[in-house]
């Protein structure tokens, strides 16, 4: 009986595994047909794309961004996007970062700027990775010798866009991913619409500006970038490396590009790829002779500002670069970060060492305790790194065993160009006979020779002009606040206008009868009362008075026989005006005319003339006011016209308001009315950026 069940179940058993081993061959069966049938599928597809790409003879269709669809409608067929083949296609990525971080990775928007031998190589190997959105950015076309280093461009190609024919490659590579493809140059004015939306942004721009334009750019404006530096000239593949901006050495481009950097404010905080190996004796190849027959060689570039002349490349180092770029940023995006990516050396305890020693130096050089320098520890690793190459200013400048540096001519004070490497006994010589701050024995041009002098002078001269592109490109990236503007009047006001409690007062009662906070600013205000001294106005007319702020500044410039006529719509804002007026003990040198100001205007006579008048009302009546302003004010007499810059606006054809519109006519006006002459000047300050219009009568 036991037997008999035990054999039943075993059959049982049996049976089950049976009818199991045949369902799971049938499953994967059909499992493996189901996805042979979905790769044939795609294979074909694929062909078929590439044929029709290969038959077509029109260059430009043949690099057009969407890949033509099938005449079956490709795009809607299930089988291109299925989740398993792209699965399958990134099965070794899933493999190294699991499912978790690959969502990050497909989900994630990757902007290249520069798509030639480094960006290609990026966007290539990205989408191979799995991303999936990714915006090219690059105004060059393919030429035949940019195809040594190109990642998908081939001699078909030449003469078409870079971004275009990495974008057919991409599509190739993964019919998933969106290429967005721009045919621009990137410039900081509109740089924002073309990283929008990036989660990592890669620098692979060749031009030292725009490079530093861009990350400068990016780093304002908290947008993750990862930037190649200089892959020309070099054959080294050994020395290739990741690190942070403040870390590279040796490397012509990152020391520019950091030293750029460095002085606009931005002195880490970028990863970068780079190579140590120092460049023998490379300079920019001559243009060959024919380039300069076809005419001037700055009309032969693209653009103005991008070089025209050969950089030697060895095809492989540019496409390391970029292969290093996309590792990087896939780490990134995996929430896996390559974790402390190792600088060749981790110079900061050398830093912290040299700026001790200095310290000492400086101490026995002065006489004096001294607990700060001049100089921090950002600007020794400049001279020493950047300045100075890491290398002795004696000849033969060898690479010091034991570098230290030293105040260049203990007469001068110690700054960053007063400051060079030296070996530690050089040093120890150099301090000897240089002799004290107090005591100087002698210069070092005697102890050194002129030659070495000259190097100090060259190197403090390549820092100046150095400084000075900074200050012009800082220029470029001026954003003042009104915050900025307000603490800049602040601070000037200190210095030229008393605190006056009648003006403060004349405020405070404005602002507590709920007046608007449109008065003039404190500078703007004596500026009125001022111009009104120099030209020993009498007789004053003001259109918008408000609460009468303006109006005590200009009648305070006043004699005592000199009278002021304000003119105000608001009976409110009269009052006020009056009520402050008579606190500032002008009621009697001022009348407030209540009603509307071109009403008024018509009213009044221009015997006696006015000489001057300050126009502050409504801005789509400035014209009425000015026509009737010349009227009355005496020849020689000025016409001031506010709010006539209006944040720049007024010279924005896209902004169109009746505010706006008022200023045009008045310019339009003006330019050709023989009976005056004047000029607008901005006045930026707590109030932003405004401008007055200022205008004598012939
Ligand atoms: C900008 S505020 C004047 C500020 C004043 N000048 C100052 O700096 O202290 C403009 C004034 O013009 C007045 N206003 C507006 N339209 C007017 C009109 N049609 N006639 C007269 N005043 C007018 C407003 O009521 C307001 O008080």
């Amino acid at each position: 009986m036991n037997l008999n069940f035990h054999s039943h179940k075993t059959q049982l058993i049996a049976t089950a595994i049976g009818a199991s081993v045949a369902t799971a061959g049938l499953l994967s069966a059909y499992t493996s047909y189901s996805r042979r049938e979905k790769r044939k599928h795609l294979t074909e597809h694929i062909k078929r794309s590439i044929a029709s790409h290969s038959s077509s003879t029109d260059i430009t269709t043949r690099h057009e961004l969407t890949p033509p669809p099938p005449p079956n409608g490709f795009r809607d067929d299930f089988a291109v996007y299925d989740e398993d083949l792209v699965k399958e296609q990134l099965a070794r990525n899933y493999a190294f970062f699991g499912e978790e971080s690959m969502a990050k990775i497909r989900e994630g928007t990757v902007v290249i700027v520069g798509c030639g031998g480094v960006g290609s190589w990026a966007a290539v190997m990205l989408v191979r990775s799995g991303v999936s959105k990714i915006r090219l950015v690059d105004f060059d076309y393919v030429t035949l010798s940019s195809l040594n280093r190109h990642a998908t461009a081939g001699l078909t190609d030449v003469g078409t866009p870079k971004v275009k024919c990495i974008e057919r490659t991409l599509k190739q590579i993964a019919r998933w991913v969106e290429v967005d493809s721009r045919i621009e140059i990137w410039r900081k004015e509109e740089g924002g619409d073309l990283l929008e939306g990036a989660d990592w942004v890669i620098d692979a721009i060749d031009n030292i500006q725009t490079k530093v334009d861009l990350l400068k750019y990016c780093h304002d404006h908290d947008i993750k970038v990862f930037s190649s530096m200089g892959s020309g000239a070099k054959c080294d593949p050994t020395r290739i490396q990741i690190s942070d901006i403040s870390a590279t050495v040796y490397d012509p481009l990152a020391r520019s590009v950091r030293r750029r950097l460095r002085l606009l404010g931005v002195s880490s905080g970028i990863p970068v790829v780079y190579s140590t190996e120092v460049p023998g004796d490379v300079r920019l190849l001559p243009l060959p002779e024919e380039e300069f027959e076809k005419g001037p060689v700055k009309e032969l570039g693209v653009f103005d500002d991008f070089r025209v002349r050969i950089l030697p490349v060895l095809g492989p180092l540019p496409s390391i670069f970029g292969l290093n770029a996309a590792t990087y940023i896939l780490c990134e995006l995996a929430g896996k970060p390559i974790l402390n990516p190792l600088p060749i050396k981790n110079r900061k305890k050398l830093y912290e060492r040299l700026l001790r020693d200095l310290l000492h130096r400086e101490t026995k050089l002065t006489g004096e305790t001294i607990n700060k320098l001049p100089i921090d520890e950002d600007d020794v690793s400049l001279i020493f790194e950047d300045v100075y190459r890491g290398r002795s200013v004696i000849p033969p400048h060898n690479v010091p065993s034991r570098p230290t540096l030293v105040r260049w001519d203990v007469r001068q004070p110690l700054t960053i160009n007063n400051c060079v490497v030296m070996e530690f006994g050089e040093a120890e010589k150099h301090s000897k006979e240089s002799g004290t701050v107090t005591e100087p024995l002698t210069s070092p041009e005697i102890i050194w020779g002129s030659a070495v002098q000259k190097v100090v002078e060259h190197r403090a001269d390549e820092l100046r002009r150095e400084r000075e592109w900074v200050i012009k490109m800082q220029q470029d990236f001026i954003v003042t606040r009104l915050e900025d503007w307000a603490r800049s009047d602040k601070y000037h006001n200190s210095f030229l206008i008393e605190k006056d409690s009648v003006l403060d007062a004349a405020l405070a009662n404005s602002n507590a009868n709920g007046l608007p906070e449109i008065a003039v600013s404190t500078a703007q205000g004596k500026f009125l009362k001022l111009l009104a001294s120099s030209i020993a106005a009498k007789r004053i007319l003001e259109v918008g008075t408000l609460g009468g702020y303006s109006t005590i500044w200009l009648a305070r410039a006043l004699p005592d026989d000199g009278q002021l006529i304000t003119l105000e719509l608001s009976e409110k804002h009269a009052q006020v005006a009056r009520d402050n007026l008579a606190n500032a003990g002008l009621s009697t040198k001022v009348e407030v005319i209540v009603g509307k100001a071109v009403d008024s205007l018509a009213k009044l006579h221009p015997d006696p003339p006015f000489d001057l008048v300050f126009i502050d009302a409504d801005k789509p009546s400035n014209l009425q006011y000015f026509t009737e302003a010349k009227r009355l004010v005496r020849k020689g007499g000025v016409i001031i016209v506010d709010n006539v810059v209006r944040y720049g606006r007024v010279a924005d054809p896209s902004y169109i308001d009746d505010n706006i519109e008022g200023v045009r006519n008045l310019l339009k006006a003006i330019q050709g009315d023989a009976e005056v002459d004047a000029t607008t000047i901005g006045t930026v300050g707590e109030k932003g950026y405004d401008g007055f219009l200022y205008a004598i009568r012939k």
